[in-house]
């Protein structure tokens, strides 16, 4: 009796085993296909995507109509026909973006991009394409196809900071596409580089002091602007480049300080500059008195609280007062400059 019961959990258990193992065998055989690629990512695999370098990825042709100038279209259509590839599936397409996050550096746009993710019509790829800087003569199709699916009325965005230090950038975007809306994420250029310092130095522990890098020689005072931690900040000059191409209506300035004291503010005008819906809002924040800094209360594809990672919201080292002010005076000729031109005052001064 004792026994024929222990026959029957034994038979059980086998069964149990032999159902999970088909059931992890079929989901393997989806991903192999390819299907699981179209469902959504979550917060934490986009995090683990961060260090893939794109190049890594293959390229598969699908729409993009609705953003692509004629002659591109074109050059698109005849790759379609030359693969044979499908032009959709029911899981969406990869198109290319129709809104980038161009810069700056350390300015705050990983949070944004994360923040922006929450948004039900907003799909973004995880790691920085570097695509209108480095990879360019890798080609369009190389660089649509890192792109998320998405269905009719959801956005496709990216994010990679250098592109508005980048001369060639503006031509390359507008090429594809003159509509695509801008998005610079500006921050006191000060902090900026002092934050693009510490994230030099947490690489390179054996760098020099910042104030050496700063300044050309200590006697002058003289700023070196051809730092990139200093050159970067020019925020007016670089937007020169960008008016060549785009008109100041395409591009939106988010102030990177307001996006850690009142994100859900930041985050109304960037989802009314986007054309979407108010989704992302108060609810979705908290503020977490450890890390210093607004964390999300249900990153996209979880159902727990999460942070941005560790290089985020960094300790800086202390740069002597007499250094920061001299970089103070520098910059402000030109952040009146960038106030007149974006027609926002920032009060860095
Ligand atoms: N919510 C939240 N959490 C953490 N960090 C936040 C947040 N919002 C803005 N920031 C600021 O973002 C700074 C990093 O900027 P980026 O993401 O643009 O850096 S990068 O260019 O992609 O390396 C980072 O700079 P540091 O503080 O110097 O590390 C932060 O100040």
């Amino acid at each position: 009796m004792g026994c024929s019961a222990c026959r029957v959990r034994f038979n059980s258990a086998k069964a149990l085993s032999f159902l999970t193992m088909l059931l992890i065998f079929t989901y393997f055989f989806y991903c192999l296909t390819g299907i699981c690629h179209s469902a959504p990512r979550t917060f934490y695999a986009d995090d683990e995507r961060l260090g893939t370098p794109p190049g890594n990825r293959s390229a598969s042709p699908v729409d993009a109509r609705a953003v692509q100038p004629r002659s591109l279209l074109e050059d698109s259509n005849k790759n379609n026909d030359n693969n044979n590839m499908p032009v959709s599936n029911t899981f969406g397409s990869k198109r290319f973006p129709q809104a980038i996050i161009i810069g700056v550096k350390k300015g705050g746009t990983r949070a944004l991009l994360e923040f922006l993710r929450i948004h039900p019509d907003v799909r973004a790829v995880g790691a920085e394409p570097h695509f209108f800087d480095r990879f360019y003569d890798k080609g369009l199709e190389w660089y649509r196809s890192l792109m998320p699916r998405t269905l009719d009325g959801q956005i496709t965005m990216e994010k990679t900071p250098s592109y508005f230090v980048t001369k060639e950038a503006p031509s390359r975007i507008c090429t594809l596409n003159c509509q695509t809306k801008l998005i610079v994420v500006v921050r006191d250029p000060v902090t900026r580089a002092v934050s693009d310092y510490t994230q030099t130095l947490s690489k390179n522990p054996g760098l020099p002091s910042f104030q050496s890098l700063a300044l050309r020689n200590a006697s002058t005072g003289l700023i070196d602007t051809s730092w990139s931690a200093v050159r970067i900040g020019l925020y007016a000059k670089h937007l020169e480049n960008w008016l060549q191409y785009f008109p100041l209506s395409q591009f939106l300035f988010v102030c990177g300080e307001r996006l850690v004291s009142n994100p859900a503010g930041e985050m109304a005008r960037v989802q009314d500059f986007l054309g979407l819906k108010r989704v992302v809002s108060e609810k979705h924040f908290y503020f977490n008195q450890t890390k210093g800094f607004p964390c999300l209360k249900k990153p996209e594809g979880s159902s727990r609280p999460r942070c941005l990672g560790k290089s985020k919201g960094r300790p800086h080292p202390q740069i002597p007062t007499a250094v920061l002010q001299k970089l103070r005076d520098f910059y402000r000729p030109y952040n009146r400059h960038f106030y007149q031109m974006s027609g926002q005052d920032f009060g860095w001064d």
